[in-house]
């Protein structure tokens, strides 16, 4: 990745890689993350997005390669890694017999926060977060509080950097929605890079720059808005009787760029609307809708890795990857 500014890095790797056995998750990943952005790290399963933040996190040493957090190097000095970030995973931590309050002052203690500021600082992180009204232990507490006390922990010892896996997976739009407002306002608060994977599009929207990872390598990266425009002007949508013979046809016979997926037939072209009365006339397969659109992230996604950004988080799927055949 090309960061030729001065900005100091949050992430900095080079060359990062992490083999099992004979199969390698990462290959040589090359990553440079400036201080303060929010990073969205993306890829559908077993893209290497966990092994490499447990590698970035120091909870998995790294085959190869180097890889700096918060200005700290994860082989030499990973106590000091540790001690600069936050980590929230998938999975919840805090302890469900305590009280949110008791759950931050437990964290503080482990990170050596200064007594005198335990109070006021698990105060300050419960208002924010919106849990400051709740006394009852946290096995009562729904999931989205749970995930937002899980904010709140790991924002206890103040750390630089933020890594967040799907920070909101498994939580209703409202929920998810509160989790983002409670982040934004964080960074308006306090300098804290985020280095998030997420697997919902409007998620990585909020982006500063995202990082596609497919199969341990990356094959995109950009702003939102520089990544949409590479795929070119409109992205036509059609559903048919059958998608796959559809989306062969166009690329044999039209030599369109054509992408093929669970949810139907996807064209990049310049004029969308031009290209529906052509198409329509011209296939013999019943066309059931059309839609044109301006490239989203997921068609971003489709294009470089064969799968939606929704889909990659299930089961691998087997649809065809999209090719350009002109
Ligand atoms: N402990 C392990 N032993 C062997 N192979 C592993 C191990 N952990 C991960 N892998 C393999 O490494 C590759 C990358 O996996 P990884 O979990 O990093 O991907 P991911 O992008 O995080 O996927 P997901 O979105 O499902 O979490 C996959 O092929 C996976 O099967």
């Amino acid at each position: 990745m090309n960061v030729t500014t001065t900005v100091p890095l949050a992430v900095r790797t080079r060359g990062l890689r992490r083999t099992y056995g004979e199969r390698t998750a990462v290959h040589g990943l090359d990553l440079a993350v400036p201080e303060g952005e929010t990073f969205g790290f993306l890829g559908p399963n077993g893209a290497g997005k966990s092994t490499t933040i447990a590698m970035l996190c120091t909870l998995l040493r790294p085959t190869a390669g180097t890889a700096e957090v918060a200005g700290a190097d994860v082989r030499r000095t990973p106590w000091e890694v540790r001690r600069r970030i936050g980590v929230v995973f998938q999975e919840p931590t805090v302890d469900r017999d305590l009280t949110a309050e008791e759950n931050l002052r437990l964290h503080a203690e482990l990170y050596g926060v200064p007594r005198r500021e335990l109070r006021s600082r698990s105060r300050y992180l419960l208002g924010l977060l919106g849990l400051d009204r709740v006394g009852t232990p946290v096995g009562a507490f729904s999931g989205g509080m749970r995930r937002r006390l899980e904010l709140a922990r790991s924002l206890m010892h103040r750390p630089r950097v933020l890594f967040l896996d799907e920070p909101t997976v498994g939580l209703d739009p409202q929920s998810r929605a509160a989790i983002w407002e409670h982040l934004h306002g964080l960074r308006e608060q306090q300098p804290v890079t985020l280095f998030l994977t997420t697997h919902h599009m409007e998620e990585a929207e909020r982006c500063d720059r995202i990082v596609v990872m497919d199969q341990g390598r990356v094959v995109a990266q950009g702003t939102p808005r520089q990544l949409k425009a590479e795929l070119g002007a409109d992205v036509v949508h059609l559903r048919t009787a059958d998608d796959r013979g559809v989306a062969a046809t166009l690329r044999a016979e039209a030599g369109l760029d054509v992408g093929c997926g669970p949810d139907g037939v996807r064209v990049s072209v310049a004029d969308g609307a031009a290209l529906v009365p052509r198409l329509c006339a011209g296939l013999t397969t019943p066309v059931y809708s059309v839609t044109v659109t301006r490239p989203s992230l997921d068609d971003v996604f489709l294009h470089h890795t064969g799968r939606t950004i929704r889909d990659a988080g299930a089961a691998p799927a087997s649809a065809e990857v999209s090719a350009v055949t002109s």
